[in-house]
């Protein structure tokens, strides 16, 4: 795909009319405000930039950063040497500053983002005191007391030594990380950054390399931090290491919480909300009190708690409820990704011989062997703990096999990586969904083309993907059409019932342009209605020459369904036949002792209450 679409023409909708008058007041503030004021609203653009990075990590993939004010330390402090001690530029000094970080970041990113859980968030809080003690403990960096006398910075013939004309500068700073992080987040790249949030295991499936994502976000985040450190050195003239310490990295990260830490303007809103109050707090609590001291520290944290018990996603989602807003944009039609060459009908397209995958003591998969052809829709079935969901892993690399050899379409897969099997023609859904509730179903089913697309970072925040984008769109929209959700595509996710959720992930697999489609218990959880929805959409795509292969306990749903079965017991490969031949087999009227294996398990209306889920608490 090489061409390039034209941009749909840009509309102006009331989003854009509220956008635009934001903008001309934030352009008048500097030039009406008291001199005080507009150092203040300097700061919380500095701030914001700073906060903004927060939510691109810690908001969109969920990496909790401590460290922020430490990667600005490192922006601040390199002009702040180069523009003082060696006559350079500023600009040149943010070039370097934003070099330094950069490596920096990525050093550190390297070394500490394969940890889990707190480990992460505590290695941030470690470099983030080091590089305060390193900054502090530095006589080449002035020590304690700092750097004197930072030259301002000069745009074309101006010099911006005016607190009014410097605004202008951060504010224009701030405008370019929002319209960068706001290109990054509609993008493809974007959409795997929110993936990265339902877990290691659903971004791989589609592809994505997580680990390699992480540090590129990782190190976008401490050059949007360097870039703030830059501003902020050249605002104030002078730099220490106060403003760069683990202190204020906290601080960003609470501007975050209460602002909104999943929303870019949230970064903003939180920003203002605190440096005001920070300001309003230093002179009325030491009056209402009578004594000294930092008491707005103590008023942030109690605020801090009460927006996490209260509004968990932070103030702007309330504010925003009561913004209008803007409809996806569709690209107009351009050229389409080219189709993957389809194995004939009746070809062995997936062979798993002698799979054993030890856990321990236990061997969870067994000697286990069996194939699939082109084609057809095999069953996985089994009692509780017989192994499916193990041998489900092992077909699609979430864990590699033990011994054994599983082949997908000609390659040997036993030991490869998730998306290494996805790019071959793979692709899942998931037992538990995982949706991104707040996005539209449009942009849910696109996330599962990810792998047809290549657009980078860079490209993604200039927004140069849009071909590739116009293309995943519109893939999107047929496959939404296809599985019958057309009608529904700029509805959020979130909003669905469980069973078009369920149809929402195959409609998103089939983006992905697969040879193979592994259903991984899609009945769960359904009622009577869904399931024959299901099932009847599962027939249709078999029809259409999908190969299907689902794991799954309704013998109902199965029964009716597929082409063979494949029965596992305690991680054995039982029985292996038409639903007819399974009914009948022995081995299998004992393995499933109790369940009838020729009247349909469920009737309708006889649901059990309760069964309906929505996507906001699945994803
Ligand atoms: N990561 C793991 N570590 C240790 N044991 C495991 C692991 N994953 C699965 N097992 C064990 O392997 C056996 C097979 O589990 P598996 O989840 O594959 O069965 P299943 O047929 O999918 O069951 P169910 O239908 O209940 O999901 C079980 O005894 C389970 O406890």
């Amino acid at each position: 795909m090489t061409a390039r679409t034209t941009a749909a023409p840009a509309r102006f909708t009331p989003r854009t009319a509220l956008g635009a008058s934001l903008l001309l007041v934030a352009l008048a503030l500097p030039l009406v405000l008291p001199l005080f004021q507009v150092t203040l609203l300097t700061n919380v653009l500095i701030f914001s930039v700073v906060v903004v990075g927060l939510v691109l990590l810690t908001g969109v993939i969920g990496l909790t950063s401590f460290g922020q004010a430490a990667f600005m330390g490192v922006g601040g402090y390199a002009t702040a040497i180069l523009s003082t001690r060696y006559g350079w530029s500023p600009w040149l000094g943010l070039l370097a500053g934003l070099t330094l970080t950069g490596l920096v970041a990525w050093a550190l990113g390297l070394l500490t983002l394969r940890m889990q859980g707190h480990y992460l968030p505590l290695a941030t809080i470690a470099w983030g005191i080091s590089l305060y003690y390193v900054f502090g403990n530095t006589p080449a960096l002035g020590g304690f007391t700092g750097i004197t006398d930072i030259p301002p910075v000069r745009l074309l013939v101006w010099e911006l030594t005016s607190p009014r004309q410097y605004a202008y500068l951060a504010l224009a700073a701030l405008l370019l990380v929002l319209w960068l992080a706001g290109h990054l987040l509609s993008s493809r790249v974007g959409r795997a950054m929110r993936a990265l949030r339902g877990g290691p295991v659903v971004a791989e499936a589609f592809g994505v390399n997580n680990f390699r994502l992480k540090v590129e976000v990782f190190v976008l985040s401490a050059l949007a931090a360097a870039l703030a450190g830059w501003l902020y050195a050249h605002s104030q003239r002078f730099v220490n290491p106060t403003p760069f310490g683990i202190n204020a990295g906290i601080e960003y990260l609470f501007m975050g919480v209460v602002g909104g830490i999943q929303y870019l303007l949230g970064a903003v809103f939180g920003a203002a909300l605190i440096t005001q109050l920070r300001e309003v707090l230093q002179d009325f609590l030491p009056r209402l009190i009578g004594a000294q001291g930092n008491f707005e520290v103590i008023f942030f944290g109690v605020l801090v708690i009460l927006t996490l018990q209260f509004a968990r996603r932070g103030l702007w989602p309330l504010v925003e409820r009561l913004l209008p807003q803007d409809r996806l944009r569709i690209l107009p039609p351009g050229p389409a990704f080219p189709e993957r060459p389809k194995p004939a009908p009746g070809t062995p397209l997936l062979s798993v011989q002698n799979a054993v995958k030890q856990f321990g003591g236990l061997r969870a998969v067994d000697d286990v062997s069996f194939e699939l052809r082109a084609g057809e829709i095999l069953g996985l079935i089994g009692p509780n703990g017989a192994g499916k969901s193990t041998m489900f892993n092992l077909i699609t690399g979430v864990n590699p096999a033990t011994s054994g050899q599983i082949t997908f379409a000609g390659q040997d897969i036993s030991r490869a990586g998730a998306g290494t099997i996805h790019r071959l023609g793979l692709s899942r859904t998931f037992q538990h969904v995982h949706l991104l509730p707040e996005l539209t179903l449009l942009e849910n089913t696109m996330m599962g083309g990810y792998a047809r697309g290549r657009a980078g970072m860079v490209q993604s925040m200039l927004h140069l993907e849009r071909a590739e984008e116009a293309a995943l769109q519109h893939e999107a929209l047929r496959q939404l059409q296809r599985v019958g959700l057309g009608a529904q595509a700029f509805d959020l996710a979130g909003n669905l019932a469980l069973g078009q959720q369920r149809i929402l992930e195959v409609a998103r697999a089939l983006v992905a342009d697969p040879t193979l489609l592994l259903l991984d218990e899609p009945a769960a959880g359904l009622r009577y209605g869904e399931k024959q929805e299901l099932s009847a959409l599962l027939k249709r795509l078999r029809d259409e020459g999908v190969t299907i292969l689902i794991v799954e306990h309704d013998m109902d749903l199965v029964m009716n369904l597929v082409d063979r079965l494949v029965v596992m017991n305690y991680g054995q490969k039982l029985a292996q036949g038409s639903p007819a031949e399974i009914r009948e087999n022995q081995g299998v009227r004992e393995a499933y002792l109790g369940v009838d294996m020729t009247e349909p398990q469920e009737q309708p209306g006889h649901n059990p209450p309760g069964q309906e889920q929505r996507a906001g608490g699945a994803a």
